[in-house]
């Protein structure tokens, strides 16, 4: 079925294990997600940036939020896993009400690169909006260090444990990610990865509520190797190691944010399966090998959160 982000994040925070928050673009990329969710019997965060709502609708903020809510609604009201549909780092005020409008179950306002203050204040008026028609809310504090979409923070600013106390108290936001050393895309480490898991304790001893890792994806070797084999050149690339993604779902993580991985496993199916089919030109073909290798990706990230099992 489909239903709210907060159901789906207290069972995780209450059981301490994680679930997997899934970008999508398209059509293709929720069959593959969804097909890994039914195998695993896991429930499934559905979520789309603003860049992708204005790609779906062709630059219209609610055609392209009613285009993914149809799309994500009509497959979950026909399963038997719990999904739900997320705005991931909504910025801009035109697409999360859009988002909340056309009914997503829950939004991210990300004004983590504004001041503590100003922070404060915007999340404040997500909230009430966000939660006078059922609709759950999730922000950041500190800051990543990479390309995030359209927004790049040149230094990632760590988050302080007694502000994110503060934060939540003064916003009653539902869930938080709290920036601890990761970065969106496929370069998150120049050197050994790392990340501060002594601030991630101190945060969800300080607010209980459920936490959110951004920049999660693993940049798995094995889809790497593939897509290297069929043209592509992703050298120097590096993500969170399995190892550590463990240890902050111990250390409590509930959500985990993947997109880069899931788009890295596609280009390498598409690119494959393109190099070994030259006379195909059926899209319902030439993009399987891309669907298997997300499902796979997927498959394996639901064991590795624990939500395998969970539905
Ligand atoms: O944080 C993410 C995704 O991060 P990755 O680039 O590591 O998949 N989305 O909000
Ligand atoms: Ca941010
Ligand atoms: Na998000
Ligand atoms: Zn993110």
């Amino acid at each position: 079925p489909y239903v709210n982000t907060k159901e789906i994040l207290e069972k995780a925070n209450k059981e301490y294990y994680a679930v997997a928050a899934l970008n999508i673009n398209n059509l293709e990329f929720l069959q593959a997600i969804l097909e890994a969710g039914i195998e695993k019997k896991s429930p499934l965060i559905i979520e789309t940036s603003e860049g992708a709502i204005k790609y779906a609708g062709t630059g219209d903020p609610l055609r392209g939020a009613k285009f993914f809510v149809d799309m994500v609604k009509g497959f979950a009201d026909t399963l038997d896993i719990p999904v739900s549909l997320h705005l991931d780092h909504g910025k801009d005020f035109k697409y999360i009400v859009s988002a909340i409008k056309a009914g997503y179950s829950s939004v991210m306002i990300d004004a983590s690169d504004k001041p503590f203050e100003e922070n404060v204040k915007i999340t404040k008026e997500i909230v009430k909006i966000a939660h006078s028609v059922g609709v759950s809310v999730e922000a950041e504090l500190g800051k990543l260090a990479g390309i995030e979409d359209n927004v790049s923070s040149a230094e990632s600013v760590l988050v302080n444990p007694d502000e994110a106390k503060k934060f939540v108290e003064e916003t009653q936001v539902d869930f938080l990610a709290p920036a601890i050393g990761t970065s969106h895309g496929a370069f998150k480490f120049k050197g050994e990865a790392k990340l501060d898991y002594d601030r991630l304790k101190q945060v969800k001893e300080l607010t209980g509520i459920p936490l959110v890792l951004h920049g999660a994806s693993s940049v798995v070797e094995e889809i790497v190797e593939i897509a290297e084999k069929y043209g592509a050149d992703f050298g120097g690339s590096k993500g969170v190691p399995s190892e550590i993604l463990k240890e902050t779902v111990q250390l409590g993580i509930n959500k985990v944010n993947t997109d880069t991985d899931l788009r890295m496993a596609f280009v390498a199916g598409l690119r494959e399966y393109l190099h070994n089919n030259p006379k195909e030109f059926d899209p319902r073909n030439y993009m399987k090998k891309g669907k298997e290798y997300v499902k796979k990706v997927v498959a394996d990230r639901l064991e590795l959160l624990g939500s395998a099992g969970k539905a």
